[in-house]
């Protein structure tokens, strides 16, 4: 298996404690992979190390994801992004068309492609608004946009579903399947359906180490899904799709 992204001996400290460790990690090229694992599991630190931000430990295609040119070949929607800019949209978006680490240069995207995604993810309406005056979907659709714009060949996405509604997550998932060739995928997701539906490699993470790591078929098994999540989780198969019922579970039961 061809390597996009090697692991090797990364560990991560945070207030004196390890938020993350993980001692070999190979994601293959040409996948959508998925990151998935309860709240502090580690999912974020991961892809900060993919990122290239812990350390020397991680490669990208065999050379080290730390130097400048690695870094550009990587676009990244985090968590949060910069809405206290006094940017439109279409402003706000072409920022990802400039060169990295250069954001603060006047870039103009190919009018195409910007024109097609705004389309996309229905924010040609919204293109003249400043962007801290969006809703959170809105937003983050835009923060979307903007990493698409820098025609990396490698998205990190870290809950990029984050305050989106049905139609948008399902639009996005469907652009990234629709847009393979053109880039690899490593996002954390939530929902484990579309986890195990979008993505063709999982990593299961729990307590800052790499649980199992795998296809979905292999890696997302009910027994260990529970004890991870510690929460009952069912797992479905219908028409060769998996599906993660969360069986009932009362609160006073899950603490007892
Ligand atoms: N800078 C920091 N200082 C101290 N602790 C940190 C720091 N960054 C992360 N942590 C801790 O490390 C753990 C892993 O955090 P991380 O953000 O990677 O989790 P996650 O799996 O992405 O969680 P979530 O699903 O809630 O987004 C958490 O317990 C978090 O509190």
């Amino acid at each position: 298996m061809e390597s996009l992204f090697t692991v090797r001996n990364v560990q991560v400290q945070a207030r004196g404690r390890c938020i993350l460790s993980v001692p070999q990690l190979d994601l293959p090229v040409s996948q959508h992979t998925s990151i998935i694992g309860p709240n502090g599991a580690g999912k974020s630190t991961l892809l900060r190390a993919l990122l290239g931000l812990h350390g020397t430990g991680v490669q990208l295609r065999g050379e080290s994801v730390g130097s400048n040119l690695k870094r550009g070949q990587i676009a990244w929607v985090g968590q949060h992004g910069q809405y206290n800019l006094p940017l439109t949209v279409t402003e706000y978006v072409q920022l990802g068309c400039c060169p990295h680490g250069s954001w603060f240069k006047k870039a103009q995207a190919p009018t195409t492609k910007l024109q097609h995604l705004l389309d996309v993810f229905d924010l040609r309406p919204l293109a003249q608004q400043r962007i801290g005056r969006l809703s959170g979907g809105e937003q983050q659709r835009a923060n979307v946009v903007r990493a698409l714009l820098q025609n990396a060949p490698v998205l990190l996405l870290d809950e990029p579903c984050n305050h989106l509604d049905i139609r948008h997550q399902h639009r996005l998932m469907h652009y990234l399947r629709e847009h393979h060739a053109e880039f690899s995928v490593v996002m954390v997701l939530h929902d484990l359906t579309m986890a195990a539906n979008h993505a063709d490699f999982i990593v299961l993470m729990n307590e800052g180490q790499i649980v199992a790591s795998g296809t979905p078929q292999d890696v997302m098994q009910s027994d260990l899904l529970s004890e991870v999540y510690q929460w009952p989780i069912r797992r479905i198969e219908e028409d060769g799709r998996l599906f993660f019922r969360m069986d009932h579970h009362s609160v006073h039961s899950a603490v007892a």
